[in-house]
């Protein structure tokens, strides 16, 4: 992108808000409230996700991804619904698509503190690539810790107390997924590389988009490209946040699209951080958010039961 084009996306700094005066707090809660009100995307600097960290796992994952199919297939978690482990090529499709995305993924999961209590199926370690997981897992923490921080201001921007979405996110159903878009080497008849779609889960933070092609739909229809600069990261609300709010903060429809055909060679990673909370979270529209304009417009549901709908309508859950 050249200096003088326009942002498709505003950008924000999240230690003002973790750091600022209160001015600064009450610009940024505005800023980011906003943000995911009028457009559901937003850049985010100032997170605290070290780079170091982030090249490091971007690195592992390239290992991982480069591994034999059959090496890669030992770690497909039988009854994770792809949650845990590895999902290979052409497995995934989007809800409204009956043709699978060009990607390839691996997913991690929560660790719960309290080992004896753990309710999810457990990550497993991937021998080949020892410093996978261990690197995973703390970009997971880091992730989580700058998710929750965003959610915090989010509380603030919908009248709530701050810490309102804190206990649910303690060992809630986060996911960790490296994405690897692999070269194309022919016309593909119609699959893009990430169909258009909403994600499931509160918030998205996604890093490292190591070349372009992410694009939002914008109120008008119209697709427009996500780039972002340095060490921005890209967040954007996903369906249960739009749930719990009425459609007040908007789950944006985005997608991936190909490379124009001199680039095919070039493969594309990925790391987005799906925020979810814990399954027993109630997703019932806030009153707050019900008006004349504005009446409610979804049935009560827990965010475990909305999970398992969504999983089985990407194709990842029978
Ligand atoms: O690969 C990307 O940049 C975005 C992927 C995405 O939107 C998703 O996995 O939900
Ligand atoms: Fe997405």
């Amino acid at each position: 992108m050249s200096v003088s084009a326009p942002r498709t996306i505003p950008l924000v700094n999240l230690s003002q808000f973790e750091k600022g005066d209160k001015a600064q707090r009450e610009a940024f809660v505005q800023e980011l409230g906003n943000a995911f009100h009028n457009i559901g995307f937003v850049g985010v600097t100032g997170h605290g996700i070290a780079k170091d960290l982030i090249d490091d796992f971007y690195v592992a994952a390239k290992k991982f991804f480069a591994l034999p199919v059959e090496t890669k297939r030992k770690y497909e978690v039988e009854g994770a619904a792809g949650q845990r482990g590895y999902t290979s090529f052409g497995k995934e499709h989007a809800k409204q698509s009956q043709v699978a995305d060009l990607k390839e993924f691996y997913q991690i999961g929560q660790e719960v503190r309290d080992r004896s209590s753990n309710v999810f199926v457990p990550n497993p370690e991937v021998t080949e690539v020892p410093q996978f997981m261990s690197l995973g897992t703390q970009l997971y923490r880091s992730f989580e810790a700058a998710g929750g921080s965003l959610l915090r201001a989010i509380s603030l921007y919908l009248g709530r107390d701050e810490k309102y979405f804190d206990e649910y996110i303690v060992d809630g159903m986060s996911i960790l997924r490296a994405i690897h878009y692999p070269p194309i080497t022919q016309e593909p008849k119609s699959a893009i590389r990430a169909e258009q779609h909403e994600d499931i889960n509160l918030i998205t933070l996604l890093v490292g988009a190591s070349a372009g092609g992410l694009e939002l739909q914008n109120t008008a229809g119209e697709w427009q490209e996500i780039v972002p600069e340095n060490d921005e990261i890209v967040i954007n609300v996903g369906d249960m946040l739009q749930r719990l709010t009425n459609n007040y903060l908007k789950s944006t429809t985005h997608r991936v699209v190909n490379p124009p055909r001199e680039q095919w060679h070039e493969p594309r990673l990925s790391i987005p951080f799906f925020l979810h909370p814990r399954p027993e979270m109630r997703l019932d529209v806030l009153p707050s958010t019900v008006t004349d304009d504005r009446p409610v417009a979804y049935e009560p549901i827990t965010a475990g039961e909305y999970l398992d709908e969504r999983l089985r309508e990407i194709g990842l859950k029978k």
